[in-house]
């Protein structure tokens, strides 16, 4: 026999001191299973049950359990290899849980992309991870990612392989790789197992490496909080790879207790709601701008009698909205207050109406420690608002590579800084009441400010940006893009605003993140410091409305 070689963690990973990891494994939090052989597991005790329903496939825990391993080895004669990072950037489709399972088990690392990212989102992923292969659907939304992935592809040559679900063209059919499985790769759990996206407030985005052993803890004590169990069919609407639907319990929640997970390509209620009375859906879980065209759209359709609990997250849900879930939808609602980053917090089952209602609930473990605090880092007495700090077991210690942004998104001793404002309820509930970092959430889609105003600043005609938020009845938030020109223009406003738009298209920016209104300005107004006044803009803004 030969001894383990010594745990060499990812470089860019920040660990938790060995001290505190010691703690969680002692807790039983930290189990030392990896991703993979939890679904091995499952796949062992309810082989013949329904993991997946994709349109017409019907696929069984111990199919999407042979199909994985399968994968893992296709995956391994490509020579991608342990702690190898992976972009994936795939629809609701089965192969995304296929290709997930297969890199858990080699023990190399998804990037979990979201569909709407484009080349500029994509391309820093590729250069900021050094990922050697890329995973794609051939279309999607009237969007051909091969366009995309050939793109990426000419500015990052360390990506050399293109794995597509569908009409790979040049590139490698997804379905080709299906090998025998050899050798499972011995994977440590307290390695990296994915990269989740932080909505961010600074001018790049930022990567959040989770570990097998902190991401199915918080997967794992989600679903007992949220009563999952072998008879939860769980419809996945939002886009999979996005960690509230992934982890809260979401599908892997659903999977690792040996539930039924069925995928909507859409969440527009009429996708949705044929799929829930045929499938007899019990829980799902949507955004508050979603939520609110599922309750217009409830009356003119037959009751969703399956579906036991709708879970509301992302952004804020307005009290009147609330309020309307049990009446209009029939079923109890379940707010979730998370971030990709880590702490997640959930109003739970037999919790009286008004704090479902008025809350984002309260921490997933007795190990999350929170504080809330002023702006000097001082706590502020129980009941007031302040920032929200925490750490715990399943809360990262640092983003990915971003040693200088880290310095500042965390105290020294370990606390992330989350940038919500909140305060705590006599129950120890949490009221998210804003935020103190420079973000948009667009219907739950995260904006930083700052990334969308580097982009336009690129443009030969800006002097200077300005993205702030735009109350919306809809969305909870739109963005506006106050502009200040290099000079007079020729160029008519509404003409100027267009070329704008197309330049931020132009530099690959998702299509969540081109502003949704454009306003120029002579001189953007500043603050004492003379920093951009965006309390300046936002009071503007809110005046002309
Ligand atoms: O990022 C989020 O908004 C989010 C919301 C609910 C639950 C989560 O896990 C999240 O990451």
């Amino acid at each position: 026999m030969t001894a383990a070689p010594p745990l060499r963690h990812l470089d860019g990973f920040t660990p938790w001191p060995n001290t505190v990891a010691e703690r969680y494994r002692e807790l039983g939090y930290w189990r030392g299973e990896p991703l993979g052989a939890m679904l091995a597991r499952v796949a062992r005790q309810h082989p013949g049950r329904t993991a997946l329903i994709c349109g017409k496939r019907h696929i069984s825990y111990r199919y999407l359990d042979e199909r994985a391993s399968q994968l893992a080895a296709g995956f391994a004669r490509l020579g991608i290899a342990p702690q190898d990072r992976v972009i994936v950037q795939l629809p609701n489709i089965a192969e995304f849980f296929i290709a997930c399972f297969a890199l858990f088990r080699l023990g190399a690392i998804p990037v979990m992309a979201l569909p709407a990212h484009r080349s500029a989102e994509i391309g820093f992923f590729a250069e900021t991870t050094g990922a050697t292969a890329y995973v794609i659907a051939d279309r999607h939304g009237g969007f051909d990612y091969r366009t995309l992935a050939r793109d990426v592809q000419a500015h990052n040559p360390a990506l050399q392989h293109v794995v597509v679900v569908g009409d790979a063209a040049e590139f490698t059919d997804l379905d080709a790789l299906y090998t025998e499985p050899a050798a499972q790769a011995n994977v440590d759990a307290s390695q990296v197992a994915l990269m989740q996206l932080s909505g961010g407030s600074t001018g790049t985005p930022k990567l959040i490496p989770r570990t097998h052993d902190d991401y199915l803890y918080s997967v794992l004590e989600s679903a007992r909080i949220c009563g999952f169990d072998a008879d939860t069919v769980y419809l996945a609407a939002l886009p999979v790879s996005h960690n509230f639907p992934l982890s809260s319990p979401g599908t892997l929640g659903t999977l690792c207790v040996g539930g039924t997970v069925v995928l909507a390509r859409d969440p527009s209620p009429e996708t949705a709601f044929p799929l829930i009375a045929t499938h007899q859906v019990s829980v799902t879980a949507l955004v508050p701008a979603l939520a609110l065209l599922w309750l217009q759209a409830a009356p003119q359709h037959a009751p969703l009698a399956s579906l036991r609990m709708l879970q509301v997250g992302g952004a804020r849900l307005s009290v009147e909205a609330a309020r309307k879930v049990r009446p209009l939808l029939g079923c109890q609602l379940q707010q979730v207050f998370g971030m990709a980053e880590g702490l997640v917090n959930y109003t739970r089952a037999g919790d009286p109406e008004d704090l479902v209602i008025q809350t984002q609930g309260c921490p997933i473990s007795p190990h999350d420690e929170i504080r809330v605090v002023d702006d000097d880092d001082i706590d502020v007495p129980h009941g007031e608002t302040g920032h929200l700090l925490t750490r715990g077991p399943y809360t990262i210690r640092g983003y990915y590579k971003a040693a200088e942004h880290n310095a500042r998104a965390f105290t020294a001793d370990g606390f992330y800084r989350t940038g919500d404002r909140v305060r705590l309820t006599p129950e120890g509930y949490l009221v998210v009441e804003g935020r103190s970092k420079d973000q948009i959430n667009r219907g739950g889609e995260k904006i930083a400010a700052e990334e969308v105003e580097n982009h336009l600043l690129s443009h030969p005609q800006v002097r200077n940006a300005a993205l702030v938020a735009m109350p919306d009845n809809w969305l909870g938030e739109k963005s506006c893009a106050f502009i200040e020109l290099t000079g007079p223009s020729e160029t008519p406003a509404l003409r100027l605003a267009l070329q704008l738009k197309t330049h931020l298209q132009g530099r690959g920016l998702a299509a969540y993140k081109i502003p949704d209104h454009i306003e120029f300005v002579d001189a953007l107004p500043l603050t004492a410091l003379g920093k951009v006044s965006k309390e300046a803009l936002r009071h503007r803004l809110a005046r002309s409305a």
